[in-house]
């Protein structure tokens, strides 16, 4: 992959790992300062345990110690008045933090390089969807998600899952050509292009075919392998574990839009879990160049807090394409509408609601992840955490001021 590197402008992270201040005036973590122990699940002995490593006769060389240590990240900006330059407005209620622009010179160059994949190397979209693929702005999205990765190709093995992850969900479940109907065998045999099938002789050339059969397929294929030039294989299985997440979510959503079920709020908010970013946030080490260990991701803790990040992500998609979904052909889900059909709420008040929803989420997520942080002195643990609030921020970001996708109601 080459790599002709534009100079960063913005670049940051671990505020904890640097010694440096955060780039965006996010949660403290890993300060615990402002957290009750009551609201904030203790870290369990899980914990203890892998802080203090192996204890049987001959494991000295085993401790977590001996881990080898992200790289430190490039020197922290000035934060810049960014909100201010970003076009859209946010959700005025909204729990959310401004973050700096994506540096400009990276988003040039990881659009350029994506549109060039998109057309030469996978075939991805016919001349008609240009302008949509062009209005996603993925390169702004993945710049401004990821500000700690350490080059463009970094950030371009984010950038290509993004847009194939988009294409599956385009193509095969929503208005590209997508339907409920023989949606689980199309997400099956696409989810090969991600963890392949080992079968015999006979049969496996038929399968290698199939990878290139559409679209959604090339894609995933081809992101996959770029990521697994730069990924360690544990990475690349949490990467398959939360991509067999996400089709699960959207068997679960198809299901019910077959039937026109709308699911109970509890109902609705389970399924969006699955359905949901968490493939995108659970990669920030893999595109920052470091690894988060396969026994600190597993934790119980760990998993909250990366549940909780992804819920909120979601819900903000939930609250911003709220008119682009009610303008769609049928019902679509989503946390207003179905909290406006169970709770009998108008859709004014249905949707602060969701905004209180996503705000209690938002609160979670930075309670649980500032006391793990603080259980868990280990630079690898405190940049993951970091990685992944600024993901959290940077996706904010991204649906507020992609005005082209996106229109806020007229609630206010
Ligand atoms: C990038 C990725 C892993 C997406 C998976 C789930 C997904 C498509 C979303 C969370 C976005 O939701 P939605 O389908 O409602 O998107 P739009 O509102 O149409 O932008
Ligand atoms: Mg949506």
């Amino acid at each position: 992959m080459p790599d002709p590197e534009p100079s960063p402008s913005q670049s940051s992270l671990p505020a904890a790992a640097s010694g440096g201040r955060p780039l965006v005036p996010s949660p403290p973590i890993p300060s615990a300062v402002d957290v009750s122990a009551a609201e904030v699940r203790t870290p369990g002995a899980g914990l203890d345990r892998i802080l203090g490593g192996p204890s049987g006769l001959g494991t000295a060389g085993l401790r977590l110690v001996r881990r080898e240590e992200p790289p430190t990240p490039p020197t922290l900006p000035e934060p810049p008045a960014a909100a201010a330059a970003a076009e859209g407005s946010p959700i005025p209620g909204l729990y959310y933090h401004p973050v700096a622009e994506p540096d400009p010179v990276r988003v040039e160059e990881v659009g350029r390089r994506i549109k060039a994949w998109a057309l030469d190397e996978v075939d991805l979209y016919p001349e008609e969807w240009e302008q949509e693929f062009d209005g996603f702005s993925v390169g702004r999205y993945m710049v401004v998600c990821h500000p700690d990765a350490p080059t463009v190709d970094h950030l371009m093995l984010a950038t290509r899952l993004m847009v194939a992850e988009n294409a599956v969900d385009d193509c095969y479940c929503e208005d590209h050509g997508g339907s409920p109907i023989g949606l689980g065998g199309r997400l099956l045999l696409a989810h090969t292009a991600l963890d392949p099938l080992h079968t015999t002789r006979e049969y496996q050339p038929q399968w290698t075919e199939s990878l290139h059969a559409d679209a959604p397929r090339r894609a995933y294929r081809s992101a996959m392998e770029y990521f697994l030039q730069v990924a360690s294989p544990s990475q690349a299985d949490r990467f398959r574990h939360d991509m067999a997440r996400l089709h699960m979510g959207y068997l679960a959503e198809a299901a019910w839009a077959q039937t026109d079920h709308v699911p109970e709020v509890w109902e609705y908010l389970a399924m969006r879990q699955f359905n949901n970013f968490r493939p995108c946030p659970t990669i920030t080490d893999s595109v920052g160049g470091y690894e988060l260990p396969a026994d600190l991701h597993a934790l119980p803790a760990m998993q909250r807090v990366i549940a909780l990040a992804g819920n909120a992500t979601t819900i903000v998609n939930d609250l911003y394409s709220y008119t682009k979904e009610l303008a769609s052909p049928g019902r679509h889900l989503n946390l207003p509408v179905v909290i406006a059909e169970r709770e009998g709420l108008p859709d004014r008040e249905a949707y602060l609601k969701a905004i209180e929803v996503h705000n209690d989420l938002m609160h979670d997520f930075e309670a649980q992840a500032t006391a793990l942080a603080t259980a868990c002195p280990v630079p690898s643990v405190q940049r993951f955490l970091r990685g992944v609030a600024v993901w959290v921020d940077g996706n904010h970001h991204w649906h507020q001021t992609n005005t082209y996708r996106y229109t806020l109601p007229d609630f206010w």
